[in-house]
């Protein structure tokens, strides 16, 4: 996304210096859809253009509304660099930056000040007045409330510094692309992981390796390497197939400048405004593209008949015994067998390599007129693809393969020996490029002349298809992706969180940024810790040149492809740093966090990036128990993190606030200890009357009113300026509680036991992907109703708190209550509701298909509070031989907390 540029301002940049007083910026590369708007021209022939006023609005980038609070900051700097126009080789400004702005920042930080104070005195007076119908409970509390107070404190302090960064992509265009359409970009190798064709169906991945070819960036500077971790031959055969289709597909979006580039994505729209250079071709192409596509779909899902078919017959012709899995050339598949046998089976089979699509050359190559091999017309548009290349790497039963980070170590070896692009960019496989800009938004980070030198990674926000309107189960994270991650960019950079992150290639390697280099600094101190591999070794000086481009297409010489073998081998890393300081970290179930963690700590900063259309898109695991899967893996590594690499401990190179939001990143688990405690106790309601956890108790709630009120105002101020809806900011909430009930807790259970014990720490469980085209109901795995044990805590909380709202309308029924008592219960109430309703989407995704008519989960409470109420007048009735009204005493267990927020 791109805040508007200020029409007014002199400083709206076309740096002059390469381009002497040319006012063409609109080139049009590659299926560029830049647009160029000169409004008075009047360069005044030195090159600068004091006279010219351009508003460059590049079609990919729409204004939004998300934008309205938001102030550049960096005039002084943007009219600066309009100046030297990049000379003396200066590095252009390829951003603008942003800050929220006083009208809303000011009374954030205020409120945020005034809420530390409001719980400093809190906590004052709480000590002071020691008073509690149960002084252990009592404990508990002041424990659990200072802890809150803590982690919010944590949490809100990282986010005080809203930042946010948008590339200008026309400048670097302007700057990068040369006239006789090559590039300077600096070469670029993607990273895509898979592991299962039918738990991550293939038609995600091979529509992510569609979008990623045809992605707008120079064709001869990216190379795309495919991870299959299951070894599989579909998804070999599958890769090659795409290859083929991308001939047509690739072609085709460069002519008409579609976007998305994914087919399945792209076909699913039905219409939208043409923006391309050949409308009248457009709509006959788009026809025979749509029948092309269904025909690849039909041959990829044949690939799951037909090589079991082709295999057959050669078994039966080979009676050996075994029943191999074989390929189109009549030879043994190395991977993994349909059939597993010896050395051809999930986690034990040899290494393997394939470039399918070789690299280009640099010289555009022009395509036919329509024929009978191609049916479209591509005589106009460069039909080159960039190169591609399968790969599966050793397995064997003697090794931990450390899942995603496992593959990603083994790309960057495979990648340096035959690409060796100084960024790097990945993907999970089901996410695909949804912005074919989005690339080099990304390098207008690296590249700007202030700290992309010292940019190690580009993080761009995790967006996803298939969440229903009203995401559930928050699976948008926006307050995470709109408003935390903002606040890190103002610090030393986001986070990094999975796919859709730029690396530069060296920061990965461990090597230290400019900026923290002493003279003594090495770039390959101690050259074994990268492992045996003298190819790879050498290759590290050339990563580290951003500049340095590949005069000509990778030799495949023998040597290169034993090398090749030798560094995908399981026993390669033994005795060297990978898994540590190089490359993707291992032994935590979140690689990402961690690996990012290590990254910052060496002293390199990192950026954000959001665009508009979104960068990139992928799937979310909608049902309620992969969900919770996922955040137990994510809470569970994040806790590990937090004892084996504690961020507090992290060194002068952290940022002190960044080691603060590390800090609160990993430890916020331990919260729910706490807060399971504060959602279990209206338990005490259903077997007591009367109870306080602190007196005097309308003083007590008075602070909790202004404390909790503040946070809700805190809150919005918040989403005005990340540009959030209120259904997003409750859905953040109402997850948090989900997964501090269900999850947190048991993630901390589990690395107690691990550092107690040494027992294991969560697992990587990958989260199955539901195939969307594979069923016609929409949504329908949302209301699949999975068992585990993982539904338990939170069911038990929903039945204590239904329980403890008919208890104490059963009591209200029997016992005479006072008019304050009647208030203190009905206080004790309202958190009741109040707990059922931030569990409201989980008891939704409890009732499976009914929550469809969301409806009977009122029935079903009403049932529940009326049945608990009448057995508590029952019970009164067996007691005391009747049912008399006004008796006994009761009051309420009212029991609001400051907790969490
Ligand atoms: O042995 C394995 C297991 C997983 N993967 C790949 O890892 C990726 C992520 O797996 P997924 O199950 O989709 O996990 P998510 O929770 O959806 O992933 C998020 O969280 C992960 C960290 O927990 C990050 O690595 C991801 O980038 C981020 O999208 C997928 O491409 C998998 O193919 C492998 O390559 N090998
Ligand atoms: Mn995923």
């Amino acid at each position: 996304m791109a805040p508007k540029a200020p029409a007014n301002n002199g400083a709206v940049v076309v740096a002059g210096g390469h381009h002497g007083g040319s006012t063409d910026v609109g080139g049009v590369a590659g299926g560029a859809t830049t647009t160029t708007v000169p409004t008075s021209v009047a360069a005044n022939g030195n090159g600068k253009q004091h006279g010219t006023r351009k508003q460059r609005r590049p079609a990919a980038v729409v204004v939004s509304p998300m934008d309205k609070y938001w102030t550049p900051v960096d005039d002084k700097e943007a009219a600066e660099a309009v100046d030297d126009g990049g000379e003396d080789g200066r590095r252009p400004l390829l951003f603008r930056t942003y800050k929220v702005k006083g009208i809303l920042l000011h009374p954030y930080r205020l409120l945020t000040l005034l809420r530390l104070i409001a719980i400093i005195l809190f906590f004052i007076w709480r000590i002071r007045h020691p008073h509690a119908d149960g002084m252990w409970l009592w404990w508990i509390s002041i424990v659990g409330d200072f802890w809150f107070g803590v982690t919010w404190l944590l949490n809100q302090v990282a986010k005080l510094n809203p930042t946010k960064r948008v590339p200008d992509l026309s400048l670097l265009r302007q700057q990068f692309d040369l006239p006789d359409g090559n590039s300077n970009l600096p070469r670029l190798d993607v990273f895509i992981n898979t592991v299962d064709p039918i738990n991550e169906p293939m038609i995600y991945t091979m529509n992510s390796i569609l979008s990623i070819l045809a992605v707008d960036y120079p064709i001869d500077r990216t190379a795309t390497y495919l991870s299959d971790d299951g070894g599989s031959i579909i998804h070999y055969e599958g890769l090659l197939e795409t290859a083929n289709f991308a001939t047509l597909w690739v072609p085709f979006c460069r002519k008409h400048s579609i976007e998305p580039r994914a087919p399945e994505s792209y076909f699913a729209v039905k219409s939208r405004p043409y923006t391309g250079n050949v409308p009248d071709e457009f709509a006959d192409d788009h026809r025979r593209m749509s029948k092309e596509y269904d025909e690849f779909k039909v041959r990829l899902d044949a690939l799951f008949t037909k090589i079991p078919e082709r295999s057959d017959a050669h078994n039966a012709e080979a009676k050996e015994g075994v029943k191999a899995t074989w390929m189109a050339d009549g030879t043994q598949w190395p991977g993994t067998w349909f059939d597993p046998a010896e050395n051809h089976k999930k986690g034990q089979h040899a290494g393997i390599v394939k470039v399918m699509l070789n690299h280009p050359g640099d010289e555009p190559r022009f395509g036919g007129p329509a024929s009978a091999e191609t049916p479209l017309d591509f005589s106009a548009v460069d039909v080159r693809l960039p190169m591609l290349v399968y790969i599966s790497r050793e397995k064997s039963p003697s090794h931990d393969h450390q899942k995603k980070a496992g593959a990603m170590n083994v790309q960057l070896r495979i990648s340096a020996l035959l690409t060796n692009a100084p960024f790097i960019i990945n993907f999970d496989g089901d996410h695909y490029v949804n912005n074919s800009q989005a690339f080099r938004a990304a390098m207008c980070f690296m590249l700007d002349r202030r700290d992309g030198e010292n940019t190690a990674f580009v993080q761009f926000p995790q967006r996803f298809d298939d969440v229903d309107p009203t995401d559930r189960y928050c699976n948008h994270n926006r307050v995470f992706f709109d408003a935390t991650l903002l606040g890190l960019n103002g610090i030393q950079g986001p986070s990094y969180v999975g796919t859709g992150c730029m690396f530069r290639r060296i920061a990965v390697y461990g090597i230290d940024p400019p900026r923290w280099r002493t003279d003594a600094f090495k770039l390959v101190d101690n050259p074994s810790k990268f492992g045996s591999s003298m190819l790879f070794i050498n290759s590290i000086p050339s990563a580290a040149n951003q500049e340095w481009s590949m005069a000509s297409p990778p030799a495949h010489e023998e040597s290169v492809m034993e090398e090749l073998n030798n560094v995908m081998k399981c026993a390669y890393e033994e005795g060297t740093e990978f898994g540590k300081e190089i490359g993707w970290v291992y032994n935590i179930a979140t690689e990402d966090v961690v690996t990012g963690f290590r990254v910052h700590r060496t002293g390199w900063r990192s950026m954000y990036c959001r665009m508009e259309p979104d960068a990139f898109r992928g799937t979310a695991p909608i049902n309620l128990t992969e969900r919770l899967c996922q955040i137990l893996r994510w809470s569970g590594g994040s806790l590990e993190m937090f004892f084996s690499h504690c961020p507090l401990l992290a060194g002068r190179r952290l940022n002190l606030m960044q080691r603060i939001a590390y800090t609160n990143m990993t430890a916020y688990p331990i919260s729910s200890v706490f807060l399971v405690f504060y959602l279990l106790f209206p338990v005490i309601w259903i077997f007591r009357g009367e109870f306080y956890i602190q007196k005097p108790f309308p003083t007590y709630v008075l602070y909790l009113v202004v404390i909790i009120a503040m946070t809700e105002l805190i809150g919005m101020v918040e989403i005005k300026w990340a540009g959030l809806t209120l259904l997003d900011w409750i859905r953040n909430e109402q997850f948090y509680i989900i997964g501090a009930t269900a999850v947190y807790p048991l993630a901390t259970l589990h690395i107690v036991l691990k550092l107690v014990l040494r027992g294991n720490g969560v697992s990587f469980k990958l989260t199955a992907k539901q195939a969307t085209s594979a069923v016609n109901e929409k949504y329908a795995e949302m209301y699949v109703v999975q068992w585990t044990p993982l539904l338990i805590p939170t069911i038990a909380v929903i039945a204590v708190n239904v329980g403890a709202i008919g208890a104490a309308i059963g009591k209200a029924v029997v016992g005479g209550w006072s008019l304050l008592q009647m208030a203190d219960a009905s206080l004790g109430l309202v958190f009741n509701a109040w707990i059922l309703l931030l569990i409201y989407p989980f008891a939704l995704g409890v009732m499976g298909r009914w929550s469809k008519r969301p409806y009977i989960l009122f029935v079903l409470f009403m049932i529940g509070f009326a049945v608990v109420a009448a057995v508590v007048v029952a019970i009164h009735a067996a007691r005391t031989g009747s049912v008399r009204f006004h008796s006994g005493h009761s009051g309420g267990a009212s029991f609001p907390t400051s907790w969490g927020f």
